[in-house]
Parts: C-alpha cells; structure tokens; sequence
C-alpha cells in the first residue's frame, strides 16, 4: 500500500527546519579571506571616524570671523601662509586674515574653523616673491613637496614650486562664512565604541572596508559548514559522460553544488548512488561522519527504488516532514540526525533547486549564526497570463526585470530549462487560480548576495 503523506505548509516547513539549526563555532580569517563571510562579533568603531577635522574640499582653511562683512561689493582678502595636502599636517596656527591651501581630505590646521572652496575664491595680484616662512624642518609650508622641489618661483603674484600647481599669495571672497562651514568633522562619520554592524552580518565589500578603517588585518568569522551532496538514481551519469538509453547525465549535483559556491559554503561530493540500500547506507553514514549536513537528490517519493525514507529508518533520523504544500518539491523531506540536517531534495530538477533556496540555504546560514537567511522579497507586476489552478503555493523559475516577472518558458517539476533561464521565484499562493497580466505578485530573489531576516510569505 502505498504510503499516504501529510502535507504541511511551506512556512511551517521552514520553521521545523530552522528550529533544529545547530550553531557552528568561529574562526579567525584575514582580511583578505573575509568576503562573504559571517562577522561572529558586532563591528564596533575602535576610533572616530574621522579620527581629526578635515577638509572636504580643495580650497582654503580660515577663520570664520575673518570673512565677517564679506560680499560682492566688499570682498574680503586672506594671505597664503601654508600649503597642505591630504597626509600632511600644517605646522602653522592661524592668525587673524591668514589662510591655509588645504586639499581634500587634509587635517584642518590650528585656528581654522571652516573651508572657502577654491571656486569661491578669487586669486588677489600680489607682489613677486611672495613672502612664505619655510620651517628649517621643511614640514610646512608645502610641506608636501621634497626638497628638491622646495624652490619656488613666483609668476604674477602666485607661488609655482616644483610641478605643483600655481599657489596665489592671496586671494578675496564675496561671502562670509560661518564656523564649521565645509568641515568634515571628527567622528561625523562612525563615534569611538558606537557598534556599526550587529554580529552575524554578511561581510561585504563595505564591510571590508569598514573592517580595513579599524585596521583588522583579521576578523573573527562564524566558521563554515562542510556540506556532502549525494545525487541517487541509478538513471544518472556523470556529465562527461556520453547519454545511453534510459539514461541522464547528473545535473542536480553540479547545481547543488553551485548554489552551495553561490553562499560561499563548501562541499564534498559522493559519487551518484544507485538505487541499491546497502549502498546508498554506506555513502549516507560515510557522509555523515565527514560532513556537517548531507544534501541528496532524488529517491524521496514513493516509488519503489525511493529508497531515502528506508535510508532515514534503518539511521534512526528523525523525519521532520517529508511532504509540503508546495510546486515543485512537495516530497522535500528534511531530516535531522545527531544535530546533522539530512536534507533530501526531490530528484526533479526544479523541485531540487526551489528545495533547496528555501529549506537548505537559511538552514545553512543559521547554521552560521546570519541574520539575513531567508530569500530577499519583492513585489512585481505579472507580464502575462497564468491560468493554471494552484492547489499547493506555487514556485515558478522566473525573469524578473525590476518591474515585471515572468515564467521562465516550460515550467514542469522536471524542467531544467527554465531555471537556466531564471534569475527569481515567481509565488503564487496555494488556493488560487487564474492569476491575469498586470497582478501584483510576489517574487523572490535567491540570486542575491544577502537576503532578508524573515520569511513573510
Ligand atoms: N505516485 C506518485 N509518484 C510521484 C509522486 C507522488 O506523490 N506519487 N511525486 C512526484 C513528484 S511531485 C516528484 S517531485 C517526484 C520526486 O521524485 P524523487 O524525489 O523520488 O526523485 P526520483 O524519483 O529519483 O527522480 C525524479 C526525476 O528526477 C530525475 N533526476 C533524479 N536525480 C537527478 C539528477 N541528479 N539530475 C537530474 N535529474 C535527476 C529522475 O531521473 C526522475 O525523472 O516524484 C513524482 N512521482
Ligand atoms: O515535488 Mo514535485 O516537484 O511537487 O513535482
Ligand atoms: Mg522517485
């Protein structure tokens, strides 16, 4: 007699599935090996970011005061006193009308209070030979030019040193300014001790340079699952290998594979099992002592070389449920044993692929201790008809282009087709029908880097 399966819904699925995640330990990777990796502790800032006042601009450091009464009528002049760029630091405090070259990114000098952008500025008709005090350190003025460049030359009231460009003696505004204008403060950016990313975030190439500010030349990182893939069905050949009758090449494994390489999580791959107990037995518990979960395809239904659910038996797993009101991959079973998943896809390729985006993936990166497990979520407008009836929630292989989702052509359990074509889950609930051009439908996005905290379907 055939066995009779309960189905459960797809949200519950996951929530039997999530509850049974065992956390991984941590590890420390350099900097350089820690993209698409899991922060085990929140990123705190270590110091203000800035860590001094800086200009945000190439122009002139003053003293606010200094332009008081500014205007186009009264323009306000400012002597040159020094000359800095970004990594140099002005030995000069600022006197009354004095002003200081600052370029982008530059420590803002002593006394100054705000930053006249070169375009607000008009270069004054001053003397030859402008008068510049060189410390006999050399640090400043033009502290950054070498020495051999230290000559200067002066050519109608500017200051030409080395192969720097022309630097005004003096120079006039129109407006006044007021203190802090055009100034990047100490500490705007990030404050000392203030916590930036919560831990279990997904380092990203920000994240990187978050982590490269602080001057982590290490971080500590959730350590990574080792996951075993296990094609079964003694119909599979390997894909260098040439088709013969009845049979196909593995294309779950490599896929699985794949997706596994897209979270940045590594595998070990079992050669594809014949439907044969003993054997598939002897591979599952081989895998299961190697690896920290075991991912296989195929075998999970009810047909009579279905031999996984035989498989979990005879281990003593416990079945978390083995049906789910879901299109394709309503025989994804998940089972769990010695705090390891088993987690078996169904053998149909786009079952295979849909089971595991949405058991398998967040499974792994609670696993992980991520925060943001689930598939990311969006809203589009359907691009054409679907009349089909959708007894259980239906996740079609789709095209979506920002705006509108599509099917990605022929759309069966079985298809491989389509999830070449698609890059998003079309989801149509369970219970509906007739689904027109122009609805509003959800779509999920597994091809994302990072995806959302929570599963709101
Ligand atoms: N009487 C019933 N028959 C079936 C039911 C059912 O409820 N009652 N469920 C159907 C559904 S739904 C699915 S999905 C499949 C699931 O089958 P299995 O998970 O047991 O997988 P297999 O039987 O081993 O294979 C199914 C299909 O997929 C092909 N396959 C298998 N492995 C691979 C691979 N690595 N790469 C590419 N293709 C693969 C295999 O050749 C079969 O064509 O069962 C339905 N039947
Ligand atoms: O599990 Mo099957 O994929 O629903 O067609
Ligand atoms: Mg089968």
């Amino acid at each position: 007699m055939v066995e009779f399966r309960n189905p459960i819904s797809v949200s519950e699925a996951i929530a039997l599935v999530q509850a049974e995640a065992c956390r991984l330990g941590s590890e420390i990777v350099s900097l350089d090996e820690a993209y698409g990796r899991i922060l085990a502790h929140p990123l705190t800032a270590a110091h203000d970011v800035p860590s001094f006042d800086r200009s945000p601009y190439d122009g002139y450091a003053i003293r606010a005061k200094d332009s008081a009464g500014a205007s186009g009528d009264n323009r306000v002049s400012f002597q040159v006193v020094d000359h800095i760029g970004a990594g140099a630091v002005s030995g000069r405090k600022l006197g009354r009308g004095e002003a200081i070259r600052i370029m982008t990114g530059a420590q803002l000098p002593e006394g100054a209070d705000a930053v006249v952008m070169l375009e607000q500025t008009q270069e004054a008709a001053a003397p030859a030979g402008v008068p510049v005090d060189v410390p006999a350190d050399g640090e400043s003025p033009f502290s950054l030019m070498g020495d051999s460049q230290q000559e200067g030359s002066s050519q109608g009231g500017l200051t030409q040193i080395g192969s720097t460009p022309a630097v005004p003696a003096s120079f006039t505004i129109r407006k006044a300014f007021v203190s802090g204008e055009n100034i990047s403060f100490r500490g705007e950016d990030m404050r000392e001790g203030e916590e930036i990313l919560p831990a279990g975030s997904l380092i990203l190439p920000g994240t990187i340079a978050l982590l490269a500010t602080f001057g982590h030349q290490q971080v500590e990182v959730s350590k990574l699952p080792l996951v075993g893939i296990l094609a079964t069905g003694t119909e599979l050949l390997e894909p260098g290998a040439p088709l013969e009758a009845g049979k196909i090449r593995n294309s779950n494994g490599p896929m699985i594979a794949a997706q596994l390489r897209r979270m940045g999580v590594p595998h070990r791959v079992y050669a594809a099992a014949a439907d044969r107990l003993d054997d598939m037995l002897d591979t599952v518990k081989q895998a299961l002592a190697e690896c920290d979960c075991l991912i296989t395809t195929g075998g999970v239904s009810v047909g009579d070389f279905d031999l996984l659910p035989q498989v979990y038996e005879q281990l003593g797993a416990n079945v978390l449920f083995n049906k789910v009101a879901m299109r394709p991959g309503s025989v994804t079973t998940v089972a769990v044993l010695d705090g390891r998943y088993l987690f078996g896809l169904s053998g149909n390729p786009s079952a295979c692929y849909t089971g595991f985006e949405l058991f398998a993936r967040p499974a792994l990166l609670r696993m992980m201790g991520a925060q943001r497990i689930y598939p990311l979520r969006t809203r589009a407008i359907l691009g054409e008809d679907f009349g089909k009836a959708n007894p259980f929630t239906r996740f079609i292989r789709a095209v979506y282009d920002g705006q509108t989702v599509r099917p990605a052509g022929f759309n069966k359990s079985n298809a491989v087709s389509s999830i070449g074509r698609s890059n998003a889950l079309l989801v149509l609930p369970g219970g509906t029908r007739g689904f027109k051009t122009g609805d509003s439908v959800n779509v999920l996005l597994p091809g994302m880097e990072e995806g959302s905290a929570v599963w709101d379907l």
